[in-house]
C-alpha cells in the first residue's frame, strides 16, 4: 500500500477510536450523573457484535455454567439473554435498578416489581423499543410492533379474534386431534422437541390459517397446491426456523443470502396469506359463512376488519379499518408470538413431568377426575366449555413452569421524556430515550417474592396469596382449605412479580389461547400414558435436571431447553 493510503487508513482508525472513546466517556458521565449504580461492558447483549460474543462465550463457558456459578462477571452482559443463567446475581451485586455502560449505549436493568409494573403499565411514558419493533414488520405493521393510537386501533380489531370462544374451541379440538396423531406415531427414538414443535405448528396451521394439517404432511409433495413450491405447513415451519434471517434481512438481501430457503418460504407464506384473504373476503362478502363455517384467527381478523370498515366512526388515526398489509402483519405476528412460546412451555413442562414424578402423579389424578366427571355427564370426550375450566392444577403447573423457566426473559422499553422509575426503596429519574430492560428471571427467582424460588411447586398458584406459600414449609390449614375449595383465581400474584406473559395494556393477547392449547396437549397426551425419560437412571435424571436449570438453549426468540432429552410415553397401568 502506498504511504499516502496508509496515512489515510491510520487517520480514519484514529478518528474512530477518538469518536468511540468520547461516546464512551459521555455514556459514563450520564451514568454517574444518574446516581444509579453502574458497571461497564465492551459490548452489550442487544448490540450487533453480541451475535459473535454470544456464540463464542456460550461455547467457551459451557462447562463453567454447569458448575452453577452463572456467567463470569466480565462476560455476562455480552451474552444474549444472560439473565436465565445469572439467576439474579447481577441484581444482588448492583441493586434492583442499575446501568450498564458500553461504547454505544446505556442500558438500565430492572428487577424491582414496582418499577417493572410501572414500566409495562404506563404505555405512553415507556414505549417498546422502536428499532426492535420495526424488525417485526416483514409482512406488515401489527399489534405487537405499533404504538399509540395506531396500537389501540390494531388492538380493537385483533383482540376480539384472540378472545373469541369459537377460536378457543377450535384450538381445544384441533390440539386433541393432533396429540392423538402424535401419540399414535410415537417412536422412542424421535426427538421430543421436533414432536412438540410439529404439534403446535399443526395446531397453528388450523387456528391461525384455517388449514387442517395431518401428521407429517409438511414433507408430502401431494400437499403442495398448484402455484406453490411448499405446502403451507412446510412454508410456516421454514419461516419460523429462519425467523432471525427473515426479520433481520430485507427480502432482496435474503434472496442472495446463504439461506435461499428462508427467502422462498417467506414468499410462499406471503402468497398463501394473500390467497386465503382473497378467498375468505369473497366468502364473507357473499355471506356464505354459514353454520359449517369454522372461524380461525385469519378469518376472525378479516371479519372484525370488515365490521370496522362498515362502521362510520373513524378511529383517532383517521380511518375505520386495517390495510391489507396490516392484516397480513397481524396474522404473521400471531404465528411468531404464539408458536414457539407455547411449544417451549410444553417442552419444558414435559421435561419437568418426566423428572418430577410427584407433580406428574397429581396431574394424572386431575386428568382422571375430569374424565370421570365428564363420563358421568354422558360425555366420552372432554369439551372446551365444560371440562377445560376443571383443570386447575394443570393451569397452576403451567404458570409454575413459566415462572421457573421464564419463556420470555426480558421486557424492553424506552423512556419518552424524563421519567420516574419508582423502586420499592426510593426511586430514580431516567433521562429521555433511556433503554430499560425488565429482568424477569431475577424477579421470578427473588426469595423475598417467591419463597424457595428454585422449588417447582404448582400449588403456589392455588392459594389466595401465591407469595405466602413456602414449599420448604408445611402448608397452613388456610392454604389447604383454599386448595381444596378450588376457587382462587389463577394467576393471583402481586403486580410486577410474574412477567412471563407481560403485564398491563401490552400484556400477551394470546394468553387464553396458550392456556387452552397447553391444557389440551397435556390432558390428552397423559390420558392413557405417562411421560418418562428413556433408559434413565437416577444419575442421568439428576444431570438432565441440573443442565436444564443452569443453562438455556440460547433460542433466537424464547428460552429453550439446552438439550433434547430422550423421552417416552409409557402406557399407564
Ligand atoms: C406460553 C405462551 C406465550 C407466552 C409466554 C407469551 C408471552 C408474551 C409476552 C411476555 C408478551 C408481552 C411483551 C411485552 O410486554 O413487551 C406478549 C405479547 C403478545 N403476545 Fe404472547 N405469549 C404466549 C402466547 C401467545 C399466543 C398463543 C399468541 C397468539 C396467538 C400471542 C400473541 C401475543 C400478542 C399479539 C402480543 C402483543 C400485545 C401488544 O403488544 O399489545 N402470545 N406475549
Amino acid at each position: 500500500m502506498a504511504p499516502a493510503s496508509l496515512s489515510i487508513v491510520a487517520l480514519l482508525v484514529g478518528a474512530q477510536i477518538i469518536y468511540t472513546s468520547i461516546r464512551f466517556l459521555r455514556n459514563l458521565r450520564a451514568a454517574q450523573r444518574s446516581g444509579l449504580p453502574y458497571t461497564w461492558s465492551p459490548v452489550h447483549e442487544l448490540e450487533a457484535p453480541a451475535f459473535i460474543t454470544d456464540g463464542f462465550l456460550r461455547w467457551y463457558y459451557k462447562d463453567y455454567l454447569q458448575q452453577g456459578k452463572g456467567w463470569p462477571r466480565w462476560a455476562r452482559f455480552m451474552i444474549k439473554d444472560w439473565q436465565y443463567e445469572d439467576r439474579g446475581r447481577a441484581t444482588r451485586e448492583y441493586g434492583d435498578c442499575f446501568l450498564v455502560v458500553t461504547f454505544n449505549s446505556l442500558m438500565c436493568y430492572i428487577s424491582d416489581p414496582n418499577a417493572a409494573s410501572r414500566l409495562v403499565t404506563r404505555r405512553k411514558a415507556f414505549i417498546k423499543p422502536p428499532d426492535k419493533m420495526k424488525i417485526l414488520e416483514p409482512f406488515g405493521p401489527n399489534v405487537v410492533s405499533v404504538e399509540g393510537d395506531l396500537w389501540k386501533f390494531h388492538l380493537g380489531i385483533t383482540l376480539p379474534p384472540l378472545a373469541a370462544e369459537a377460536v378457543a374451541r377450535l384450538v381445544w379440538e384441533e390440539t386433541a386431534r393432533q396429540v392423538d396423531m402424535m401419540v399414535a406415531t410415537w417412536r422412542p427414538e424421535d426427538s421430543m422437541k421436533e414432536r412438540i414443535y410439529a404439534l403446535t405448528m399443526n395446531t397453528m396451521s388450523l387456528a391461525g390459517f384455517g388449514h387442517q394439517a395431518e401428521w407429517g404432511e409438511g414433507d408430502r409433495p401431494d400437499r403442495v397446491p398448484p402455484g406453490h413450491e411448499y405446502s403451507l405447513v412446510s412454508a410456516l415451519t421454514h419461516v419460523v426456523s429462519h425467523l432471525p434471517h427473515i426479520l433481520l434481512l430485507p427480502r432482496w438481501v435474503l434472496r442472495w443470502s446463504p439461506w435461499p430457503v428462508a427467502y422462498r418460504a417467506a414468499n410462499e407464506l406471503d402468497q398463501y396469506i394473500d390467497e386465503m384473504l382473497a378467498e375468505e373476503r369473497e366468502k364473507l362478502e357473499r355471506g356464505d359463512a354459514g353454520e359449517a363455517y369454522r372461524e380461525n384467527l385469519l378469518t376472525a381478523v378479516l371479519r372484525s376488519n370488515i365490521a370496522a370498515e362498515k362502521s362510520k366512526d373513524a378511529a383517532a388515526i383517521g380511518r375505520t379499518a386495517l390495510t391489507h398489509e396490516e392484516i397480513k402483519g397481524n396474522v404473521f405476528i400471531f404465528l411468531v408470538a404464539g408458536y414457539d412460546t407455547t411449544a417451549n412451555t410444553a417442552l419444558f413442562s414435559s421435561l419437568v413431568l418426566a423428572l418430577h414424578k410427584e407433580v406428574q402423579d397429581r396431574i394424572l389424578q386431575e386428568i382422571d377426575a375430569v374424565y370421570n366427571r365428564a363420563q358421568k355427564a354422558g360425555r366420552s370426550e372432554l369439551s372446551y366449555t365444560d371440562d377445560f375450566p376443571q383443570f386447575r392444577y394443570l393451569v397452576a403447573f403451567m404458570y409454575e413452569v413459566m415462572r421457573v423457566f421464564p419463556i420470555v426473559q426480558t421486557l424492553g422499553r424506552v423512556a419518552v421524556g424524563e421519567q420516574e422509575v419508582p423502586l420499592s426503596k426510593g426511586g430514580h429519574v431516567v433521562p429521555d430515550g433511556s433503554y430499560l430492560v425488565v429482568n424477569n428471571t431475577a424477579i421470578h427467582y427473588n426469595p423475598d417474592i417467591w419463597p424457595s424460588p428454585d422449588v417447582i411447586e404448582p400449588r403456589r398458584w392455588l392459594v389466595a396469596d401465591p407469595h405466602g406459600l413456602d414449599p420448604a414449609k408445611p402448608l397452613t390449614p388456610e392454604q389447604e382449605a383454599e386448595i381444596a375449595a378450588g376457587s382462587v383465581p389463577i394467576p393471583g400474584n402481586r403486580r410486577g412479580t410474574f412477567l412471563s406473559f407481560g403485564e398491563g395494556p401490552r400484556a400477551c393477547l394470546g394468553r387464553s389461547f396458550a392456556r387452552v392449547e397447553f391444557v389440551a396437549i397435556m390432558s390428552r397426551m397423559l390420558r392413557k400414558h405417562r411421560l418418562e425419560m428413556t433408559d434413565h437412571d437416577a444419575e442421568q435424571a439428576a444431570r438432565v435436571l441440573r443442565t436444564a436449570r443452569l443453562r438455556s438453549g440460547s433460542g433466537p426468540v424464547t428460552l429453550i431447553p439446552p438439550e433434547d432429552v430422550p423421552m417416552r410415553l409409557a402406557p399407564r397401568k
